[in-house]
């Protein structure tokens, strides 16, 4: 690597002739130029240019230096790197991603392998795209592949109590992760939500009734249902109003979104980091802007919690406390707690709003399918709702959910890892900081894993022993390993009590009549793998063993 310092003070000469180059050589002339070239050589900005020729710099004011176009495949062959397409100078692979990332990055799975690499400015970035690729990220390496880099968009000066986007698997990450599992997602910590959770529900099945034949928004009813227990088992409050879209906490929902979305939006500072500290978009300042309007929605409940628990007056009973007090007892400060609740809420919310979406759609478009969902529904319940207790006894749903995680993952590449140290994976190096995804989308629609992938056929998860917990790598939506989705139970109740109401209480039709085999199945990649066009329907009231 060249030093800035090795061109200012140098006078003349070569500086490197090496052996074979071949591509597009570009002169630079302006001393700005020289000296900025320099600076992006030495942070490593320029990973496929090398310098070939002449250096002359004759009169302290212009230099001259020629760069060419390094051939890529000299760069990971001998760096031993996985293949794929070659870069381009300066941006890399950036402009071939496009709109939809999963697929352009499918697309080059299928040409160079399972194990591909590619240049985002001037991150590598390694994407698996096989189950055995994602067994040797997520298993053989995962000790090593765990960190994740934190995007320039999120990094502010709170960031070593992030719990998703903790750089690194360090005692904060452990002790948080740990008090989740225990206090929100145990098996026992769910069964002592279980009632509020049937409360919710019944919230959301009221009002479903006061729209007989109008058109709702599945997705919007379901988000307002799942953001409010989850704001329960955090504070024990509802968030949101489902007549009021902005319910109580006026906007939370919408700057919420609006902070994960420009947080994630293509960052100039991600792809060069020599750029990190100018914040050229703007996007860390603004996202610092609604990330502290959001901490000011719950600030005075966790002071008015705070009091409480301190006055020595106030005997909290155990059951009734939320998972804020046990933040609280734990001694968690107010910025700590607020980025809590600001993870988990967009962790758990989006996620499971649109698996149930996509369900819901997919099952319209299958007929037989609902039809076997509707017969074992009312086979396992006499009344009008289902109880908790039923839905691990119900296999035709919970294939149902596979298929459909299987087909629509949420999050389609895992959220990003970041290699801690250098290490081996499929034979290839992946060098140290090397971001890393698992296109989990591809592996599900792959037809060397599954026969005929694109087809929605729950049967095919009937008798078979294959589930999502993160042991089978062919369906792995909530990730496998230390980093894997702690939510997944929670998540996947939700997603099974919700789903089940829904079609065993309504029947659904699509507007003005529209035939369910032509709904629009295209996808839009964002914040989570949302469907394009949101589900509108309108519900009938069914007979349900006799009742209404
Ligand atoms: C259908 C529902 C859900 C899906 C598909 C899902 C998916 C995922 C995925 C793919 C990851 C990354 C795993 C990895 O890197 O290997 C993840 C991480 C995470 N999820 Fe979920 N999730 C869901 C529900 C939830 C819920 C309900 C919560 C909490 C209320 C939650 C909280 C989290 C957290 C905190 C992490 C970060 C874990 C870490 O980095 O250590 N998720 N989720």
């Amino acid at each position: 690597m060249y030093k800035s310092t090795d061109f200012a003070y140098a006078n003349e000469g070569i500086v490197e002739r090496k052996s074979t180059y071949d591509g597009m050589v570009l002169c630079i002339r302006c001393h700005y130029f020289v000296s900025w070239f320099a600076g992006l050589m030495e942070a490593g900005a320029l990973g496929g240019l090398r310098l070939y020729g002449k250096f002359v710099w004759p009169d302290e004011q212009a230099g001259e230096i020629y760069v060419e176009w390094d051939n890529a495949m000299h760069e990971r062959s001998s760096k031993n790197l996985p293949p794929g397409p070659q870069p381009w100078p300066i941006i890399g692979n950036i402009h071939q991603i496009g709109e939809n990332p999963h697929v352009s990055i499918a697309v080059f799975a299928q040409q160079y392998g399972p194990l591909i690499s590619l240049r985002l400015g001037t991150r590598l970035l390694v994407v698996a795209s096989s189950p055995e690729a994602a067994l040797g990220i997520l298993k053989t390496q995962d000790r090593l592949l765990s960190s994740r880099s934190i995007p320039n968009a999120f990094d502010h000066s709170f960031a070593p109590f992030y719990l998703v986007w903790s750089a690194d698997c360090g005692e904060h990450w452990k002790s948080l992760r740990t008090l989740c599992r225990n206090e929100m997602f145990a098996v026992k910590a769910l069964e002592a939500q279980s009632s509020m959770r049937q409360e919710k529900l019944g919230q959301m099945l009221g009002f479903l009734h006061g729209k007989k034949r109008q058109v709702v928004n599945i997705g919007d009813v379901v988000f307002t249902t799942i953001f409010n227990t989850l704001s329960n088992v955090f504070f024990a409050k509802d968030f949101l109003d489902f007549e009021d879209e902005h319910g109580t906490a006026g906007g939370l929902k919408e700057k919420l979104f609006t902070l994960l979305q420009d947080g994630m939006r293509p960052n100039i500072s991600d792809f060069f980091p020599v750029f990190k500290r100018f914040d050229l978009q703007g996007l860390r300042k603004g996202n610092l802007k609604y990330i502290r309007e959001v901490f000011s929605f719950w600030e005075h409940i966790v002071d008015e919690r705070r009091a409480q628990l301190n006055s020595s007056t106030m005997e909290m009973a155990e059951k009734e406390k939320c998972f804020l007090d046990r933040l609280l007892e734990n001694g968690f400060s107010n910025d700590q707690i607020s980025i809590c609740a600001m993870e988990l809420f967009i962790g758990g919310t989006d996620t499971t709003t649109s698996t149930i979406e996509w369900a819901m759609a997919e099952l319209l478009r299958n007929k037989e399918a609902m039809s076997k969902v509707q017969e074992e529904l009312k086979c396992n319940s006499n009344s009008k709702i289902i109880s908790e207790s039923v839905l691990s006894k119900l296999p035709y749903l919970n294939a149902c959910i596979k298929e459909t995680l299987r087909l629509h993952p949420p999050v389609p590449f895992l959220i990003p890892r970041r290699a801690f140290e250098t290490c081996e994976v499929m034979n290839y190096t992946i060098p140290q900081n090397t971001q890393i995804f698992i296109n989990v989308w591809a592996i599900g629609r792959d037809p060397k894993v599954w026969e005929d992938p694109l087809s929605f056929k729950p049967e095919r998860f009937l008798g078979l022993n294959l589930d999502f917990k993160g042991q089978d790598f062919e369906l792995i939506p909530f990730g496998a390993g230390r980093r894997m989705c702690p939510g997944l139970p929670s998540g996947i109740k939700s997603v099974q009590s919700i789903l089940a109401s829904l079609i065993h209480q309504f029947e659904w039709v699509l507007p003005d009549d529209e035939d369910p085999a032509k709904l629009d199945m295209k996808e839009k990649f964002g914040v989570t793998l949302q469907k394009e066009k949101p589900l509108q329907l309108i519900q009938r009231f069914k007979l349900i063993n006799g009742l209404i």
